[in-house]
């Protein structure tokens, strides 16, 4: 008796696989040849995992329709992996629309964080939020990211700055992993500011001491999972030696690191994070090319293209949705990258795919369409997918559903019911 299987994709014009030997990542010219297969079909199992991924001809050979759940009809379409959202601060209350105004009049990022807005402002209405209103907007902006193709998203906490906060907004992360159908990975950022009022060692000294072991404690019962740590490591923020205390604590608890460094000055945090073996590094608009360097060596991800592009770096992207940078969209900053970046389209894809999931520890089950990883993927309604990066904020009109282990949980004819 054959098995039954979840979700046939059948007959798309192109199914981008992206890799195909089990790489844990791409880099270089990798990059640029991504695996796709034309006319292709998938096979999604009943344990949502991907079983067959090929020529339509050959999978309609092998299985039978009767065997599936559900059965799309991909013709003139295509297919791509779920995208996935290396790097967002998705758990806040209170906007700054007023300080994207302040920022279009001249002033610069630290000049607003300095003058008690910024972080801080955010920090403030965070506090006074309750879980469940911190729930609600959470839950919204995810869907949201799912509405665009993300089906992996990292989510820092980070607005609380003190014990309580950074714990509710883990705890809230965590219902949001359990309840909802996108997948989550979760980031302590508790070291995102120095919390008004404490010096930058009082501000450590509670992370290493209060903080790190109330999570520790809460993460051995099973009350929250924790996958990575990170720390704003910049001047005026946490310097060098703060930052690898916090980092290498973190590590010690088995957290990944994946942390801020070198945004607005070069503080040599390539460099620490190639020493401590960190799995991504955002920013880096100031990384020196010794940090460029030690970070190819140490295979460490990283946003900043070209000359990483050109050194071996893993290149991954992210949205960083806060509230400083309103943006949910991957297919928008594809765009971005491409042309800010001088990324090649596929290099952007993989970026936001593979190398997404590799900078999260998630590659080995997510971020290509290869047998046995997670059945996540985006059915775009078009004939070749460049188009999800061609057509600037079309990704509405172009996403005709997304699947997250086989389960359609959008279908742009009904409505995402969260
Ligand atoms: N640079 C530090 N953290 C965030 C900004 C957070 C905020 O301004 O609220 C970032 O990635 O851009
Ligand atoms: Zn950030």
């Amino acid at each position: 008796m054959p098995t039954k299987c979840r979700l046939l994709v059948k007959n798309a014009s192109q199914v981008v696989v992206i890799c195909n030997n089990g790489e844990k990542y791409l880099t270089k010219n990798a990059m640029q040849n991504l695996c796709v297969v034309e006319n292709g079909s998938v096979v999604i199992g009943c344990d949502g995992l991907i079983k067959a991924v090929g020529p339509a001809d050959a999978i309609q050979a092998q299985y039978s329709e009767d065997l599936f759940e559900k059965v799309i009809d991909a013709t003139g379409m295509c297919v791509i992996p779920g995208l996935v959202d290396a790097h967002t601060h998705p758990v806040w209350a209170g906007d700054r629309v007023h300080e994207f105004a302040m920022k279009l009049a001249g002033a610069t990022y630290m000049d607003v964080h300095r003058a008690g807005g910024g972080i801080h402002f955010t920090v403030e209405r965070t506090r006074a939020a309750s879980a469940s209103d911190l729930l609600a907007s959470l839950t919204a902006r995810l869907g949201r990211m799912l509405r665009t193709g993300t089906t992996l998203v990292e989510c820092k906490s980070g607005y609380g700055l003190e014990l309580d906060t950074e714990v509710r907004m883990l705890e809230v992360i965590e219902a949001a992993r359990r309840s909802l159908p996108i997948n989550i990975s979760s980031t302590y950022c508790g070291a995102h500011a120095v919390p008004r009022g404490k010096t930058v060692a009082e501000a450590t000294e509670d992370i290493l001491q209060v903080q790190l072991p109330a999570l520790r404690r809460r993460m051995s019962s099973g009350e929250l999972r924790v996958d990575n740590i990170d720390v704003f490591c910049e001047r005026g923020v946490f310097d060098l030696e703060a930052t690898r205390a916090i980092l290498q604590a973190g590590k010690d608890m088995g957290l990944h690191i994946n942390f801020h460094g070198d945004e607005l000055h070069p503080m040599n945090s390539a460099q620490l994070g190639a020493e401590l073996g960190a799995l991504a590094i955002s920013h880096l608009e100031e990384v020196t090319a010794e940090g460029i360097a030690a970070m190819a060596t140490a295979k460490t991800a990283a946003p900043r293209a070209r000359d990483m592009l050109e050194a071996g770096v893993i290149v991954a992207l992210g949205s960083d949705f806060n509230p400083n940078a309103y943006c949910c969209s991957m297919p928008l900053v594809m765009h971005l990258a491409c042309v800010n970046m001088r990324l090649a389209m596929p290099e952007a894809l993989a970026a936001a795919t593979i190398n997404a999931a590799y900078a999260l520890g998630r590659s080995d089950t997510h971020g290509s369409l290869e047998v046995g990883k997670h059945g996540d993927l985006v059915l775009l309604n078009c004939r070749r997918w460049e188009h999800l990066i061609y057509q600037l904020g079309g990704h509405q009109e172009l996403i005709r559903c997304v699947a997250i282990k086989g389960n359609v949980v959008l279908d742009s004819d009904k409505t995402l019911d969260f």
